[in-house]
């Protein structure tokens, strides 16, 4: 299951990177493209002057572009804008007042009072007035964040963690070094940009300047306005260079502080800097939102706009300034970091937070964590850690059979599988286990550790049993499939003793992965008999004579057995468990409020508290009597 993306302005520059990076992206598929009049009506591919070295996918070379019209885009759980901004300001609006979602890359609303301006590495908390913008509109679900013009991306990201550990800046000036193809298309004449420099951007230097201030500025206690940096003074000058892609800054800063930061300590701020939406475990995050390179004549465009597939912001000759007080080129991907990237991500985020609200995408009935070896003889011990839906397809992205999207890989190809961790009760559950396993010395979980990441196999092993025993994931009903031949990988004797270890080649497993790893048809067909044996309003609870009302779904749990008709209170089944786990009379001697596991009082089997929560997610997006019933009948034919 996943989220549907709409993407407006989908031929543009933006909507085509657009399109790349949600191609091969985990929770968002693409559901509808939208451009104007001119392109409405044909398909992707007959409209479209692509301008990137990948081929358009396949999946969307066929697709009908759309007329810009909410009505169009009703089924999308979001909609991504690349549109020009002489248009956009009136469509996104009109999406907004339709109760959509819209993460928007023109400059139009970037200065309004009530919509976040979020650099997704920089400013994630700006989410928080969401709740006051749709109040203000009176929107159940919509909501409408921009993210900021490309030059100021590059530059905020890397002034977040200096403002952050040396306190406020005074003074930053900027100069910019800018790709043509921020320009859009067809953007800049050749004959204007080839063999020469322009040393004007309309409106760019004033976008700088102001947008810092709101990015880096916060947010007032009742979550309701922003307050922008005072004390900041920003002055950019911008230049468009015969660059492809990928924007270069000469910045120059003063402290506040006396006396200033030495340029070692800027360098360890800026290295050790890890964003909110790394620590959230974003799926596009980069693994560094900030790559320092030392070298005297870096960052180079060519060189480093893909660092951390173009998530990253890369810094070099950091120096003292005989003017102001440190001085530093920095370069971002302006149409990935700049543009596109920082859209999916600011969706990332508002996904894990919760505000995007889609409970399809965020209880699938199978997600991953594996951990992946290198089958090269000099890298066997190197690993790598991910997360999937559906880890057959996903080794063979990662052994480049099929084509996008695992590109960190890339070097050290072939790759086998070796175990995976399952059971997640949701997919940002899943996430934030793979980051905590890859980058267990920056976790919370883990204090006091080690600045420098390892990636043996055995320190990935040792952390993987640590975090399986700790009260974040003990409790979790989480289970263990070996992959490759070797069981002594897992120590059974140290793991809690609900973990289920299996082994076996991935096909073998209950799980099919053939629609994005929905499971079986069985465990469904299941669930929907139970559902319609229920069918009346009011029902028994099997551990106490108060009736069960069966519409408050989350009122009850049903036992996963076929055939069995247990139902009972959720607070009744807890007790049942609890009690079963410590028998003591005391309430206060009780160290949990929730169980692990426990015996059906029906059927007595053995089931899993964390699976019978998520029965419940899965019943709620299931609710409608006549999806059920279609379901039902596809269920019953296909069975047949
Ligand atoms: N390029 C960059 O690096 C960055 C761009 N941005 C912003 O992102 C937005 C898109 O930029 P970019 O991709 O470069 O621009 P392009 O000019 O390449 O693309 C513009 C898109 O808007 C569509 N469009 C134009 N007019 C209309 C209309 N009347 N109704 C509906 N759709 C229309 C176009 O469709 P059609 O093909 O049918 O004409 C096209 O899909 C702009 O607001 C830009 O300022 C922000 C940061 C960086
Ligand atoms: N003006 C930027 C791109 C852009 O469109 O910016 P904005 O979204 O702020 O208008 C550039 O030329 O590189």
């Amino acid at each position: 299951m996943s989220i549907k993306a709409g993407i407006l302005g989908a031929t543009g520059t933006v909507g085509q990177r657009f399109i790349l990076l949600l191609s091969t992206h985990p929770q968002f598929t693409i559901h509808a493209l939208g451009a104007s009049s001119r392109s409405a009506g044909k398909t992707y591919k007959d409209t479209t002057k692509w301008k990137l070295s990948n081929d358009i996918p396949e999946e969307v070379k066929g697709m009908l572009v759309k007329n810009c019209e909410p009505e169009e885009f009703k089924e999308c759980d979001v909609v991504f804008s690349g549109l020009d901004a002489s248009v956009a300001g009136e469509i996104e609006l009109s999406f907004l007042l339709a109760d959509l979602v819209v993460f928007s890359n023109a400059k139009n609303y970037r200065r309004d009072p009530t919509v976040p301006l979020i650099v997704p590495t920089v400013n994630a908390s700006h989410f928080d007035l969401i709740a006051h913008q749709r109040k203000l509109h009176s929107l159940r679900k919509g909501f409408l964040v921009t993210n900021a013009n490309c030059s100021t991306t590059g530059l905020v990201v890397v002034l977040k963690p200096l403002q952050d550990a040396f306190g406020p800046l005074e003074s930053v000036i900027v100069n910019t070094l800018q790709a043509i193809s921020g320009a859009g298309y067809p953007g800049v004449a050749s004959l204007d940009i080839f063999d020469n420099i322009v040393p004007y951007i309309s409106g760019e230097e004033e976008k700088i300047e102001w947008e810092t201030l709101k990015i880096l500025g916060g947010i007032n206690e009742t979550k309701s306005a922003f307050q922008l940096l005072s004390e900041t003074k920003v002055s950019a000058t911008c230049n468009r260079v015969p660059v492809l892609d990928g924007h270069t800054e000469c910045v120059s800063v003063r402290f506040k502080r006396r006396p200033p930061p030495s340029v070692e300590e800027v360098i360890k701020v800026l290295e050790g800097y890890v964003s909110d939406a790394q620590k959230i475990g974003c799926s596009s995050a980069p693994e560094k939102a900030i790559v320092v390179n030392r070298q005297d004549d870096r960052p180079q465009p060519r060189l480093d706009r893909d660092n951390g597939d173009g998530y990253s912001v890369t810094v070099g000759r950091v120096r003292e300034c005989g003017v102001l007080d440190i001085k530093f080129t920095l370069l971002a991907h302006n149409t990935i970091l700049g543009a596109a990237g920082s859209g999916i991500l600011n969706a990332e985020i508002a996904l894990a937070k919760g505000i995007l609200i889609n409970k399809k995408a965020e209880h699938p009935e199978f997600y991953c964590c594996y951990l992946l070896r290198s089958l090269q003889s000099k890298h066997r011990n190197y690993v790598y850690i991910g997360t999937t839906p559906n880890p057959i397809q996903r080794l063979r992205q990662h052994n480049g059979e099929i084509a996008a999207g695992a590109h960190k890989t890339e070097k050290k190809r072939p790759w086998e599988i070796l175990l995976l961790v399952h059971g997640f009760p949701t997919s940002t559950a899943a996430l934030q286990f793979e980051w905590a396993w890859t980058y267990d010395h920056y976790s919370r979980h883990f204090p006091g550790r080690l600045t420098n990441q390892k990636t043996s196999l055995k320190s990935r092993l040792d952390v993987l049993h640590e975090m399986l025993r700790l009260d974040a994931w003990n409790r979790w009903p989480l289970a263990l499939h070996l992959v490759a031949a070797d069981s002594n990988l897992i120590n059974t004797d140290i793991l809690p003793k609900h973990i289920k270890v299996t082994s076996g080649p991935l096909q073998t497993m209950r799980y099919t992965f053939a629609d994005k790893g929905r499971a079986e048809s069985e465990k469904k067909h299941e669930q929907l008999q139970k559902y319609f044996f229920h069918r009346e309003k009011k029902t028994k609870c099997s551990l106490c004579p108060e009736p069960i009302s069966i519409e408050d779904h989350r009122s009850y749990f049903i036992c996963r057995e076929k055939y069995c008709k247990m139902i009972s209170h959720r607070r009744c089944l807890s007790k049942a468990f609890l009690q079963e786990h410590d028998p003591s009379p005391s309430p206060s001697s009780k160290k949990y409020l929730l169980p692990v596991a426990g015996q059906c009082p029906v059927c007595k089997s053995k089931l899993l508290w964390g699976h019978l929560a998520r029965d419940v997610e899965v019943r709620i997006d299931a609710i409608h009597i006549e999806s059920l019933v279609s379901h039902y009948n596809r269920l019953q034919v296909n069975d047949d």
